[in-house]
Parts: C-alpha cells; sequence; structure tokens
C-alpha cells in the first residue's frame, strides 16, 4: 500500500535488509531521509534511529521530522546515550580490563614520568598508600562506572573512553554480549545513516552486526566523492560489496543550476552517476587565474571556501586569536577551535562566554535598548551579583556607570589579558569565575603564552563574523548549499594534505585517473604498516637523521619495495616519482629520503583535492566563482584553460 507513496514522496523505496544509496551531491539523500521516515512511521511499530554527520545536520532533521518516534542523533551522542546504562556492570567493566589491558598495562609500568604522574594522581584520589603496587585487577575493581571522556584521550585508569574508543569498544561490546546487540534491532525497525562515507568503520560493523538476520533494515546514504576522512568507511567495502543492495534511484539535481551541475557531471568518476538537473538556466560558473587568491574581495553575500581554519582566521584578522584557541582545542576534539571561536549561542568555553557577554550588552548599552541589556544581565550567571542587584532608581543609575566603565575598556585598543585585569579589579563579575578563567589559563601554559598579546579586536572580529559567516573551510559545509560559493584554490601539506595544483596540471594533461590511484592507496598503505612495525616507530619525514641512519637497512628496503612493487607500475611515476628515487638509490641520506616519503603522500594528497574540488563546486546553487594562482598553472596553462573551458567553465584572465 505505502509503495507508491514511497516511491512518490521520497525517490527511494527499501526493500533490503541493507540498503546502500550512493549518490553524487544535491541528489535528495538527506532531504530523502525526512520524507521517507514520515511515510514509513505510518507502518512501523518500533521506533526509526536516524544517524547524521553534525550537529547542525541533526538540528535540521529534527525540524523536518518532529516526532518522538524517530531518534536523529550524531554517532557520538547516540552510543554514549545508548551504552550509558552498561557502563556501570561488573561484566562490562572487566571486558573494558580485557580490550585496553595493554594500555592500562603500561601506565602502572610506571616507564616514563608521564605514567608515574598518574599512577600517584590516581592513589591520592581513591586515598591508597603510596606503597601499595597496583595491578589491573585493582584497577578496574576499583572503578565505578566506564564514561566517555569527549575528548581526544582515554583515561584508562578510571574507565575514560575517548572519542575514538567509545567507538570501538562500543562495537566490541556488542559483538561479544549478545543481548545488547540485540537491543538494537528490538528497538529500532530502520537505521538510516547519513554520510556513511565519512563514518567510522567501526559504526558501520556495529550497525551490520547488529541488524543482521533481523528484521530492522539498515540504509546508508553518502557519496563517494564527498569522502574527506580518508581513514573512514573504507574498511568496510567489502561488506558493502557483498551484503548491501544499491540503489540507484537518486539520479537528479536539485540544488544546483544546470550549468554547475555539467561541471560537477564531468568531474563525477564514474560517468554512469551522471545527474540530471532540475534548475536550468542560471549563471554559468567562472574560473578566474588571479595574481594572489588571497588577495580577491568578493561580495558580502558570497560565501567563500578555504581550505584550513587558519586562512579563515587569517582572512579576518583573527589568526592570533586562532593560534591561541589552538593549545586549547585541538583539530580532533569534540569542539574544535573554530566551533569555539564562531559559537555564539553554546559556546563551551568559559573565556568565550565572559566575551560574548560583554560584546553584546556594551552593543546593546551604546545601541540604546535598554530591554536587550537587562535580559542579558538576567541571563548571564557569573555577575557579582551583589553589585546588579535593582532595587530602586538610584540602583539603575549605578548600573548605568558600571556599563559605561565597561562599555569604554572594551572599546579601547587592549589586549584580552588586559581586558580580564581590568575585569577582576573592577570586582564586578563572581570572583570565583573570573578566578577559574585565570585558573585554567595557568594550567595551559601554551594558551597562556600565545593569548598574552593577543588584541581584544580579534575576539571582535571573530563575534562580527558569526554572525555574517561569510567563510568557510570545505569540510565544515558538508550537506549545505550556498547561492554563491568563491572557491579559493590552495594547497597545503599537512592536516589535511591537499595537492590542488598538482591534481590541476594532471587533469589538465588528461593524466588524471581516480581509479587507479585510488586502487594502489591500501598498498601503500600496508607497505607502510610493514615497515612501520620493523623499524618500531612511526616512518614519517619529520624522521632524524639518526634514527634514519640506525635503520638504513629497513629503511631502504621500504623505498626499494615502494618504488619496484608499486610505484613504477604507476603511469604518473615518470612525472612524480622518479626522479626522487633515482636520486634516493644514487644517494642514500635522510634528506632524499624525505623526499620519496613527500612524492608518496602526493597520491593522497592529489586524491583529496579532487574531492574538496568536487565538494567546493557542488555546494553552490546558482553562481560559482573558482579561483586559481596564475604563477601555479604558468607551466601548463594552455592545456588547463582548454580543460576548463572543456569542463564547464568561462576561464577569465
Ligand atoms: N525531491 C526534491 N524536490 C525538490 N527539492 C529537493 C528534492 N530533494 C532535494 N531537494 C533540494 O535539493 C537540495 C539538496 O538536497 P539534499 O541536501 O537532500 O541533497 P544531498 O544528496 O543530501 O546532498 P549532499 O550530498 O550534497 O549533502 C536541498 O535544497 C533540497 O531541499
Amino acid at each position: 500500500m505505502y509503495r507508491g507513496g514511497i516511491d512518490l514522496v521520497a525517490g527511494l523505496e527499501i526493500k533490503n535488509s541493507f540498503t546502500l544509496v550512493n549518490a553524487p551531491a544535491g541528489s535528495g539523500k538527506t532531504t530523502a531521509i525526512s520524507k521517507l521516515v514520515k511515510v514509513l512511521l505510518r507502518s512501523s511499530e518500533k521506533k526509526i534511529l536516524c544517524i547524521t554527520f553534525t550537529n547542525r545536520a541533526t538540528e535540521q532533521l529534527r525540524l523536518k521530522i518532529d516526532d518522538e518516534q524517530v531518534e536523529i542523533s550524531t554517532i557520538h551522542s547516540f552510543i554514549s546515550n545508548f551504552m550509558l546504562p552498561f557502563f556501570n556492570k561488573v561484566g562490562i567493566k572487566e571486558y573494558y580490563g580485557e580490550v585496553f589491558a595493554l594500555n592500562i598495562e603500561q601506565i602502572l609500568s610506571g616507564s616514563d614520568p608521564t605514567n608515574l604522574e598518574k599512577i600517584e594522581k590516581f592513589k591520592l584520589r581513591n586515598n591508597i598508600s603510596p606503597d601499595k603496587l597496583l595491578d589491573r585487577e585493582f584497577v578496574i575493581g576499583n572503578m565505578q562506572k566506564i564514561y566517555y571522556s569527549e575528548t581526544q584521550y582515554s583515561s584508562y585508569l578510571y574507565g575514560g573512553l575517548s572519542h575514538d574508543d567509545l567507538l570501538l569498544f562500543s562495537r566490541d561490546v556488542l559483538s561479544k554480549f549478545t543481548k545488547i546487540n540485540n537491543l538494537i534491532s528490538q528497538k529500532y525497525s530502520y537505521v538510516f545513516i547519513d554520510e556513511y562515507q565519512d563514518t567510522n568503520t567501526e559504526i558501520l560493523e556495529l550497525f551490520h552486526k547488529a541488524t543482521q538476520s533481523t528484521k530492522t533494515k539498515l540504509v546508508l546514504l553518502g557519496d563517494e566523492m564527498q569522502q574527506i576522512y580518508a581513514d573512514r568507511g573504507e574498511g568496510f567495502e567489502p561488506v558493502l560489496e557483498e551484503f548491501f543492495e544499491k540503489d540507484r534511484s537518486l539520479k537528479k539535481n536539485w540544488r544546483s543550476n544546470e550549468h554547475i551541475v555539467t561541471i560537477l557531471n564531468n568531474l563525477y568518476f564514474d560517468p554512469s552517476y551522471s545527474q540530471d538537473p532540475q534548475i536550468m538556466g542560471g549563471q554559468k560558473p567562472q574560473l578566474h587565474l588571479v595574481d594572489s587568491v588571497d588577495k580577491v574581495e568578493t561580495e558580502e553575500d558570497v560565501m567563500q571556501l578555504v581550505l584550513y581554519n587558519s586562512d579563515l582566521f587569517d582572512r579576518i584578522g583573527a589568526g592570533n586569536l586562532y593560534r591561541a584557541f589552538l593549545q586549547k582545542y585541538s583539530f580532533n576534539d569534540k569542539h574544535t577551535s573554530k566551533q569555539v571561536l564562531l559559537d555564539l549561542t553554546d559556546n563551551p568555553d568559559e573565556l568565550m562566554k565572559l566575551f560574548i557577554f560583554i560584546m553584546e550588552t556594551t552593543y546593546y548599552y551604546s545601541n540604546k535598548k535598554y530591554g536587550e541589556v537587562l535580559k542579558r544581565i538576567v541571563g548571564f550567571n557569573y555577575l557579582n551579583e551583589q553589585k546588579w542587584r535593582v532595587n530602586k532608581h538610584s540602583d539603575k543609575l549605578r548600573i548605568n556607570m558600571y556599563l559605561q566603565e565597561i562599555n569604554s575598556k572594551f572599546n579601547e585598543d587592549i589586549t584580552i589579558l588586559e581586558l580580564i585585569d581590568f575585569l577582576q579589579r573592577t570586582k564586578l563579575f563572581d570572583a570565583n569565575y573570573l578566578e577559574q578563567i585565570i585558573n585554567n589559563l595557568n594550567e595551559n601554559v601554551n594558551f597562556k603564552e600565545r593569548i598574552a598579546t593577543v588584541k581584544l579586536i580579534e575576539f571582535k572580529r571573530c563575534y562580527n563574523e558569526s554572525k555574517i559567516q561569510t567563510t568557510s573551510t570545505q569540510h565544515a559545509v558538508k550537506g549545505e548549499g550556498h547561492p554563491s560559493i568563491a572557491l579559493k584554490i590552495t594547497d597545503g601539506a599537512h592536516s589535511p594534505n591537499v595537492q590542488m595544483y598538482l591534481f590541476l596540471e594532471l587533469i589538465a594533461k588528461d593524466m588524471f585517473n581516480y581509479t587507479e590511484l585510488k586502487e594502489i592507496v591500501p598498498d601503500i598503505r600496508a607497505l607502510k604498516e610493514n615497515y612501520t612495525k620493523l623499524v618500531g616507530f612511526k616512518i614519517s619525514s619529520s624522521i632524524t637523521k639518526d634514527s634514519y641512519e640506525a635503520n638504513k637497512v629497513n629503511l631502504n628496503n621500504y623505498i626499494i619495495e615502494l618504488d619496484s612493487r608499486i610505484m613504477r607500475h604507476n603511469h604518473l611515476y615518470s612525472i612524480i616519482f622518479q626522479t626522487v628515487f633515482v636520486a634516493y638509490f644514487s644517494s642514500s641520506n635522510v634528506s632524499n629520503f624525505k623526499k620519496c616519503l613527500s612524492a608518496i603522500n602526493k597520491i593522497e594528497g592529489i586524491i583529496l583535492a579532487y574531492k574538496l574540488f568536487y565538494v567546493g563546486c557542488s555546494r553552490a546553487m546558482n553562481k560559482l566563482d573558482v579561483y586559481v594562482s596564475l604563477d601555479k598553472v604558468n607551466n601548463f596553462k594552455t592545456e588547463f584553460v582548454s580543460k576548463m573551458q572543456s569542463i564547464g567553465f568561462d576561464v577569465v584572465v
């Protein structure tokens, strides 16, 4: 009965236990989830689970589906809630001891000063005599409950799980404890996972196992071309191949105008995924060859896409503040520095909360919007209450004076630390709160050192940017569409490693072959892993001369194998690898070794560049402008211009 309805409404139909919807950008995958769920609800007695990639995506889906029978959540929040009731069970704690045996024992061995310090703290916290010898059994017996630490580090002595360990441990628990595993299929009739291509392999495995041989249907939606994290999803590919029904019914592009869709179709690695544009006419995309991408100015309503967060903050004049906050929130943390600096509504950082409060009260105060000022004063929990109490008219005059004082200080050309110092002296804020801020600063010496000289104006620029949001990294616009996009092409060596200009050169010379490049990546990684085990450390370009010399035989063999087994058969051999390998073989030293490593790294950098170029273009609804630095393409300019024209760009020099 619902069949027709499903086809008509969502463009998708879920017939099998395992369905994979791999479809290009803008084909309506996320929209299909929301439409389909509404239809499925009518016939489903159990709940429906939708896993999204970002909190923003969760919020947007919740706006579309408001039904308590539907659970919408990011993966970490789903898993940590789901596992919570089991984390204090003896059996699960014992299993934690088994899974993380090596990690716990390494700390207990006291092999280095940080481990000794951890043991000491542990004993102090638990009232254990300093002389007691600890073992794993004792640690587990002492553990109250396992918990998600919401950081990138696990606290193995206390049962804390990092972002990664939470997923890994949960998968292992479900695979060992059948009763917990069965709860998923007992509770949910459907599980939808959006952006599966960037979802951790453990999670895909967990859901696959939990729904196997049950009536619960598992639906994965995503797009291989939009895979940004190279290490996710790939381990699951054999299972996808074998067990999943591939649904190819989303063939239209609903987001971008026909000219942009032409470009997307021309870029897509597999022509059989070609999309039919639904928005006809519109502006033709332009590719601009400019002197310097960094100097390009765009209109206010254009969303600029840059590669790095640091580019984004430098562009708005808040680079120092960003680099300071990087010491506090790293790239992999639950909250990244970027979020912390640009989140106005739900900011997790005590210092930022304080600035936002002052910024907003002083803004409304100088614009004479006293109602708004009052709202903020009442809503802020960290003021010195005695000073801000309003009973009689004279109180209002006093508060007016405070605001004037803060306002004038806030408008001076001072540093962030000077402002905090001023606030401490005025006693207008809760003393404990300010003390906590200072303590936190002292705890993190690197952060303190960096922030010491940062001017307040940098914070103000962040505040203003978060109000208008005209720049974003390509990663952050996942799933979104914007009327006008300016894509600024730059290279990057680390996190992420992106070889945009090499990619453009290869594509211009008709030498880019995604499928072939993709196929050699697992071989490159496997070889590196073998040799990492042999030498006993991570092989990277930060290798020192001494450790290179000490392991020379193995490292030589590594390059010989790379050359003869993998690279020599690749058609890019002559332009990327030959020179560096030949140089290394004629003079085997650490510097030539590093050059080989950096050449090998280029492979993954080219693949990521290709995907980011596609993702960047695909965010544009009506206007797309790509900016390329002329000097970086000058050597192959003629081929480049004609290739870009044939893909569908108007080229502007
Ligand atoms: N069936 C439809 N009819 C009309 N508009 C649609 C339809 N499906 C999607 N859209 C619109 O097209 C745009 C892209 O849709 P959606 O975000 O669902 O695509 P997606 O495949 O998830 O994209 P991406 O892979 O780029 O994240 C949205 O603006 C959405 O509202």
